[in-house]
């Protein structure tokens, strides 16, 4: 395993709303954490990435622990995230936020090659390069935040919800930039709230409910598990 969450538990004011959360990404998978809103997936992705302290539990990278360590070393280490809410710079061009990264951190690939390597995920992008952060549809926007954590070059995507609030036009552009990602051979931790959003080509999904998991399997395993999909839906 490349990533692994080992019993992690965190308390925000007061209240504990991650209970020794276990979960694992291999090299080059595919694995969602999927739960309702309030479930704690958003806190579970900060824990990863340094912004929570744990109460107890570790987190591991490569069997290097990252608990304590400050968030801009994940980027050195090869985890991107792309945060819930898309954080675009509204005051720079499509072009410049892609860019960003490769000001930032150096890695053995070139800058250039980062660049295209980003815009292979959604080509479309192109079309806009001089457009302002501010111009931008909630999709582009989205596209434009995992494009730049990609020309970070990271081994491994942390994507907080990818589909949410976007016009089901383009959620096809979405899953098809998934994939891309995974052909380069990265690894991806998407956090998802709608089930029905979750990309077909997942490897493995967890289910949190209440801070804690629930459910660990397959897609096709989840769909058989009515307790299960009462908790994902809300339905019977
Ligand atoms: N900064 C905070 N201080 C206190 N409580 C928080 C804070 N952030 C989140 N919480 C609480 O922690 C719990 C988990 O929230 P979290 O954002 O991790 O859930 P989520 O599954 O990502 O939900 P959503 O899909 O709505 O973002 C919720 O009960 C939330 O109210």
């Amino acid at each position: 395993m490349s990533l692994e969450l080992n019993k992690v538990s965190v308390t925000l004011l007061g209240n504990q709303v991650l209970h020794e959360v276990s979960l694992s990404v291999a090299p080059g998978e595919l694995v969602c954490l999927v739960g309702r809103n309030g479930a704690g997936k958003t806190t579970t992705l900060r824990s990863i990435m340094g912004y929570q302290k744990l109460d107890s539990g570790d987190i591991r990278w490569k069997s290097k622990n990252l608990r304590g360590l400050p968030t801009y070393a994940m980027a050195d280490l090869g985890l991107g995230y792309t945060p819930e809410g898309s954080d675009v710079f509204g005051d720079l061009t499509v072009e410049d936020n892609i860019a960003l990264p490769t000001w930032t951190r150096k890695t053995a690939k070139g800058a250039d090659e980062r660049i295209q390597v980003a815009y292979n995920i959604f080509p479309k992008l192109k079309q806009y390069l001089h457009r302002g952060g501010q111009q931008l549809s909630g999709g582009e926007r989205k596209m434009v935040s995992i494009a730049r954590a990609i020309a970070l070059d990271p081994e491994m995507l942390i994507l907080d919800e990818a589909f949410e609030g976007l016009s089901p036009a383009i959620l096809p552009t979405i899953s098809d930039g998934l994939r891309e990602i995974l052909r380069q051979g990265r690894s991806v931790l998407l956090a998802e709230s709608n089930f029905y959003h979750l990309p077909s080509f997942a490897d493995r999904i967890y289910v949190i409910e209440r801070g804690e998991i629930v459910f660990h399997g397959t897609l096709d395993e989840a769909t058989q598990h009515p307790e299960t999909m009462k908790i994902i839906t809300g339905t019977g």
